[in-house]
């Protein structure tokens, strides 16, 4: 199957997509689904591309992968787990069983425990030593940063609620800077995370708790958990009744849709938030019953892998002309490249295709005056991914939006239609000659005929984003049951962490390095003599 991908990827090479742009291909090479358009249109995947990807989909045997997703099966294997963040958003209740047990009660349960806590927090009546909580500080890292932290982010315009900032690194220069201008007497901090181990957010937790005490009598009652590990945040010193638990079967990445939600919550308040679910929740209707062609997340995953598996792109890049969607890339990053970096099939087996790809990417139209350059014109194909939506929120500043799309199309369209030598030595005909005509056009020449995808949007309510979310979050799962991949562990993150923890020893200087290599002990004498 993937030597048939490889084969036509290779027989598409001399595809001009400018020339595959009949009229009947902008209907066909494009889904429509809950008030969504994504266009593949500007792209070299044609049928024949495309039955080869339905045709792996099949032998992946997508559906009974997905229902076993959906229902409650085990098939995060390497840990032994559900993958269960679809049962967060199913606010119609449907019984969703894990080893028999119904989640839902639970889950619903606790969307309310966290809206009755999130009113709270918005309307004083739970409040902070000094008053009314004017500031969170949601500390966190991975997904439990950075789902809520681009969520607050694109939904700006409906925040009515406290200020939410949000820490995650190590560094101490980012809680430092964070927590310096605010006041710890209307603060409260929320510990986001799921195992309440991990170092960066207990070391930076500890650090807010000390700074809150040195003013604040009770500072647990300034904190609030988010965790599935409830003696630990006892342990921490938070009240019973601020920790939001949840079960094993939410992976990191897939938990902004429960309790690691609750900075956005409180930011726009309960009734937002569950616009936002909602939105997801259509999503996931969507993908459960639509036919493969009619797809969404399925046509938007066919397309990466046409790009990265068959044409062999190493990267994708995400281009959002939204700037309240900054940190969408960002978040995408870690959900594609932790989910689907893998280097095994579930069996063990070494993966005969490579893994998912680099996905990295800025809003427009910044990116436009930075690295759009090599993208243009640089020896490396990258497939972008627009997405913009046809309103902002900005009702008195419509033409700087009109200004934005406009921009978002001549991209995606300059991409592909490129300019000849002929034409950029008509363009400077006047001014050159001869020559150095012929050298100064070679510069001004665009290879053209690079992919793009667009996804439209009407406006980023948090309906929609939920649903752009959802729409990733099942694009990286069909990618990943494709390539036989478990999408739902992170083993490679484990390696540095350990000896990360081994190493801190000998950088304070307690310990000394026995079993190092040369490099690393170079390194660290180097740090050492200079800490001083
Ligand atoms: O929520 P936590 O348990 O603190 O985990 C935070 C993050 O760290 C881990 O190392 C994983 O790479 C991430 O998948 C996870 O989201």
């Amino acid at each position: 199957m993937w030597d048939a991908l490889k084969a036509r990827a290779e027989a598409s090479e001399g595809l001009r997509i400018a020339d595959l742009l009949y009229a009947d291909r902008v209907r066909d090479f494009a889904v429509e689904a809950c008030g969504l358009r994504f266009d593949y249109s500007k792209t070299t995947l044609d049928a024949e591309a495309r039955e080869i990807l339905l045709g792996i989909c099949e032998a992946a045997d997508l559906p009974a992968r997905r229902d076993a997703m959906f229902t409650g099966k085990p098939i995060n294997e390497t840990e032994g787990r559900a993958v269960l963040h679809t049962a967060l958003r199913n606010l119609s209740g449907d019984p969703v069983e894990v080893g028999g047990v119904d989640v839902m009660p639970e889950v619903l349960e606790t969307l309310s425990l966290m809206e009755a806590f999130a009113t709270a927090v918005r309307d004083g009546s739970a409040a902070g030593q000094g008053g009314r909580i004017t500031d969170v500080v949601n500390i966190g890292i991975g997904g439990s940063d950075l789902g809520p932290a681009m969520a607050v982010q694109a939904l700006a315009p409906y925040h009515d609620g406290p200020r939410c900032h949000f820490v995650s690194n190590v560094d101490a220069a980012h809680v430092a800077d964070i927590l310096r201008p605010l006041d710890p007497e209307t603060t409260l901090v929320i510990v986001a995370s799921k195992t309440f181990t991990t170092i960066e957010t207990m070391t930076n937790a500890a650090t807010a708790k000390a700074w809150m005490a040195e003013v604040v009598h009770a500072p647990g009652e300034q904190f609030a958990a988010l965790s599935t590990a409830k003696a630990k945040t006892a342990e921490f010193g938070i009240p019973e009744d601020r920790v939001f638990g949840f079960a094993d079967w939410v992976g990191g990445r897939y938990s902004m849709w429960g309790p690691i939600g609750l900075s956005l919550m409180i930011a726009i308040g309960p009734e937002a938030f569950r616009a936002f679910l909602r939105g997801a929740e259509a999503m996931d209707r969507h993908f459960r019953s639509a036919e493969p062609l009619e797809n969404m997340p399925v046509m938007l995953a066919l397309v990466g892998l046409w790009h990265n598996q068959g044409c062999g792109h190493a990267t994708r890049a995400v281009l959002p002309y939204e700037q309240r969607l900054a940190r969408l890339p960002a978040y995408l990053q870690q959900l594609e490249m932790e989910s689907n970096g893998k280097r095994v099939a579930m069996d063990g087996t070494t993966l005969p295709v490579p893994s998912g790809p680099v996905v990295w990417g800025e809003p427009g139209t910044n990116g436009q005056h930075a690295f759009y350059q090599l993208i243009h014109q640089g020896t490396r194909v990258i497939p972008c991914e627009f997405m913009v939506g046809a309103e902002g929120h900005e009702e008195d500043l419509r033409h700087q939006h009109a200004l934005l799309i406009a921009n978002c199309l001549a991209q995606a369209e300059a991409l592909m239609r490129g300019r000849s030598f002929e034409e950029a030595k008509g363009l400077l005909g006047a001014k050159f000659d001869g020559a150095e005509l012929e050298r100064q056009a070679r510069h001004r020449v665009f290879p053209g005929n690079r992919p793009s995808t667009m996804l439209l949007y009407p406006k980023l309510t948090p309906e929609v984003l939920g649903q752009i979310v959802a729409l990733y979050e099942h694009r990286v799962f069909v990618e990943g049951v494709c390539l036989g991949i478990n999408s739902f562990d992170q083993w490679g993150v484990e390696l540095g962490k350990e000896l990360a923890k081994a190493l801190e020893p000998v950088v304070t200087g307690e310990e000394d390095a026995e079993d190092k290599d040369a490099s690393t002990l170079t390194l660290v004498s180097w740090l050492r003599a200079h800490r001083e």
